[in-house]
C-alpha cells in the first residue's frame, strides 16, 4: 500500500479560462457598460437628464457586482477567472467615475490619482503573482468597492447644494473608501508577499486565497 503523500499547502490551478456561467457573464457586462457610462457622463455632464442617466448606468452597473459574487458562491461557480476579472471589471467602472468626476471638476485630481494607482498596482501585482497563486479579492477590497460605489453614486446624482446632510455624508462615505483603498491595497502587498514566499517553499502555486 502507497504512503499518503504529506499535507501541505493546497495545489492550485492558476489557469483563467473563461467559463460561461451567470456571474462571469455579469461581470463582462459591467466592462461593457464601463464606456456606455463614460459617454453618457460626459457628453452633457451638467445636463440633469444626462447626468440622471448617468448615475443610472452606474448603479445598474455596480449592483452586478454585487450580484455577480453572491451567485457565484451560492450555485459554486466561483471561477478563476471571476476571481481576477471582477475586481478588473470593478476598477474599470470605478476607475471611470472617478476620473469623469474629475474631468468635469466635481472631484480633486489627487484622490482620484492615489486611488488609481492603488487599485492598478494591485491588479499589476496580481497578475505578477499568478504563477504562485490567484490573489482572490478579501473581505476588506470588497468593502472597499461598496464604499466607493455609494461614495461616487453620490457624487454623481446631482442634489442641490442647500441639502447640507447630503454634502457631508458623501464626502464622508468618500473619506471612509479613501482610507479604506489605501489600507487594503497595503494589505495585498503584503499578502502577494506571503503568497510568493509559500509557493516557493512548496514547490507548486497555492490556493491562497482559501485561508481568507
Ligand atoms: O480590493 P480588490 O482589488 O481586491 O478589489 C475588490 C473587488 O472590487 C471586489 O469585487
Amino acid at each position: 500500500m502507497s504512503e499518503p503523500e504529506a499535507s501541505g499547502p493546497e495545489q492550485q490551478d492558476t489557469t483563467l479560462a473563461f467559463a460561461w456561467n451567470v456571474p462571469n457573464i455579469l461581470t463582462i457586462l459591467r466592462l461593457v457598460l464601463v464606456p456606455v457610462f463614460a459617454l453618457v457622463l460626459l457628453t452633457h455632464p451638467h445636463d440633469h437628464v444626462w447626468r440622471h442617466w448617468a448615475t443610472a448606468v452606474f448603479v445598474i452597473a455596480i449592483l452586478t457586482d454585487l450580484a455577480d459574487g453572491r451567485i457565484a458562491r451560492k450555485y459554486h461557480q466561483v471561477t478563476n477567472f471571476g476571481k481576477i476579472w471582477d475586481s478588473i471589471a470593478d476598477k474599470a467602472l470605478t476607475g471611470m467615475a472617478f476620473v469623469g468626476l474629475s474631468i468635469i471638476g466635481e472631484l480633486a485630481w489627487p484622490i482620484t490619482l492615489v486611488i488609481l494607482v492603488r487599485e492598478w498596482g494591485i491588479t499589476v501585482m496580481r497578475f505578477r503573482v499568478l504563477k504562485y497563486g490567484v490573489m482572490a479579492a478579501k473581505r476588506g477590497g470588497k468593502l472597499k468597492t461598496t464604499l466607493q460605489g455609494v461614495a461616487l453614486a453620490m457624487f454623481l446624482v446631482q442634489v442641490p447644494d442647500t441639502v447640507t446632510w447630503f454634502w457631508a455624508l458623501r464626502w464622508f462615505i468618500m473619506w471612509a473608501a479613501f482610507a479604506l483603498t489605501v489600507l487594503t491595497g497595503i494589505d495585498y502587498v503584503f499578502d502577494a508577499h506571503r503568497l510568493r514566499r509559500d509557493a516557493l517553499r512548496a514547490g507548486h502555486p497555492i490556493d491562497y486565497s482559501a485561508r481568507h
